[in-house]
């Protein structure tokens, strides 16, 4: 770990974990704390973090920030881990929809519960000057959690779509507009987004609704960042990284069906053109990093919850130890989410949009002071906000893109949020 503030500096952190009885993450999203951030991975693995001792933007280098001064008197227990979310784009100014939860970053918590193979542990991490008090908070931190009533367990309110025709006309003539553009050699790919917003009957915890999207889609990582009574959560199928060592996994994530129609995904050009994009932008992307590209090969099928999806998995090796926050920002956006040539997509989809994206689309990040480091893009996601949830979801256009088609491939994404809680609405 590294000590290079010197003792007796006021930014020198101490930090030390309790062993715990092990309680749905989804809970702690209810305990305080300003942020509270949750990445709760597929095989289990959850880390849900209260409040912060460190706020960082999340640009490259803070990852080594991060640790800096940081003394860890429970080096046996999961090591200290940082958790965040990055916006979309840091060149946007947040819209009433994402006021408050902008500008994201990358927290180390005060608080941190980490569960894995049915243990759980409990972190508290705290101003040396502070050091004395942390056993004795320790326990009654840990008093405090075991007494969190069940918030995930109530069942959701009922909750209606609103149907915008006019938005949704605005949709397919800006899928229209791309299309030209792409035609005209202007770009190659643009993603477009659109925003639905549903109203709930009454006010939902976020530990009730992210608890019902467990059963959204195995392989999803889902996460958490609520900030200021809003909260910004969901389930994503795509990982943009995992760093373990030197050992790099990154995917490309495109080409989209629904379920029942998998079978025609390899056989569509647009989609294997759609797809191949990604493929090609994210093996240039880590090019300079890594020792060797491994060999292209033929997508697979990624299953969701009613959709699937053209998948391709690149691991590789990397040339040297490389700070994680380094690889996202290399790797961010990738043409899955905004297009390319990057930067004119960017433009355009900015333009064509005509709302901000906010944290939608942007990197949702696990960073641990042991290197490793699992970041996902944050999509399949809502909005919560009272009575409110806002679901952006966006598709990938390209040369032969129609806009009815993109328009009901948006809704199928946020179909399948909505049919995850549907399922569990109070009777
Ligand atoms: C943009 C989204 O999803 C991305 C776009 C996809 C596509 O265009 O086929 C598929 C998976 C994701 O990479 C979204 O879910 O909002």
């Amino acid at each position: 770990m590294n000590l290079a503030l010197p003792p007796g500096h006021p930014l020198r952190l101490c930090s030390a974990a309790l062993e715990i009885a092990p309680l749905p993450p989804e809970r702690l999203l209810a305990a305080g704390g300003e942020p509270t951030a949750a990445f709760l991975a597929p095989n289990g693995e959850s880390w849900v973090g209260m409040g912060a001792v460190r706020w960082l933007t999340g640009k490259p280098g803070d990852a080594h920030a991060l640790w800096a001064g940081l003394a860890d008197v429970s080096p046996d227990a999961p090591p200290p881990t940082a958790l965040g979310v990055l916006p979309f784009s840091a060149r946007e100014h947040p819209d009433a929809l994402w006021a408050g939860l902008l500008p994201g970053g990358v927290v180390l918590p005060e608080r941190l519960v980490v569960q894995r193979g049915g243990r759980a542990w409990l972190r508290l991490t705290l101003p040396a000057a502070e050091a004395d008090t942390l056993r004795a908070r320790l326990t009654s931190v840990a008093r405090e959690l075991a007494a969190l009533p069940a918030a995930e367990a109530v069942p959701l309110p009922g909750f209606e779509t609103f149907e915008d025709r006019a938005a949704a006309r605005q949709y397919t003539a800006a899928v229209g507009d791309a299309v030209a553009r792409i035609r005209a050699g202007e770009l190659v790919k643009v993603v477009l987004a659109r925003r639905a917003s549903i109203a709930f009957d009454g006010t939902p915890t976020a530990a009730a609704v992210l608890r019902r999207l467990s059963a959204h889609q195995s392989g999803a990582v889902r996460y958490a960042w609520c900030r200021g009574g809003k909260a910004w959560l969901g389930a994503t199928p795509e990982t943009l990284l995992r760093l373990d060592g030197r050992t790099l996994r990154t995917e490309a994530l495109a080409g989209t069906r629904p379920e029942a129609q998998a079978d025609e995904l390899h056989a569509d050009a647009k989609e294997r053109h759609e797809h191949a994009v990604v493929v090609d932008a994210v093996r240039a992307a880590i090019a300079p990093w890594v020792q060797a590209l491994p060999p292209t090969r033929p997508p697979g099928l990624r299953r969701t919850r009613g959709l699937a999806h053209l998948h391709t998995p690149i691991e590789a090796t990397l040339s040297a130890d490389t700070d994680a926050l380094a690889l996202v920002h290399a790797l961010h956006p990738t043409p899955a989410v905004c297009g390319l040539p990057t930067a004119r997509a960017a433009q355009l989809l900015a333009s064509l949009e005509g709302q901000p994206r906010g944290l939608y689309a942007g990197p949702v990040l696990r960073l641990s002071a042991d290197g490793t480091a699992h970041a996902v893009v944050g999509l399949r996601g809502a909005v919560l906000s009272g009575r409110l949830a806002v679901l952006p979801a966006g598709a990938g256009i390209v040369e032969g893109s129609d806009g009815d088609r993109e328009l009901a491939e948006t809704r199928a994404k946020q179909g399948s949020v909505l049919d995850a809680w549907r399922a569990f609405v109070a009777a």
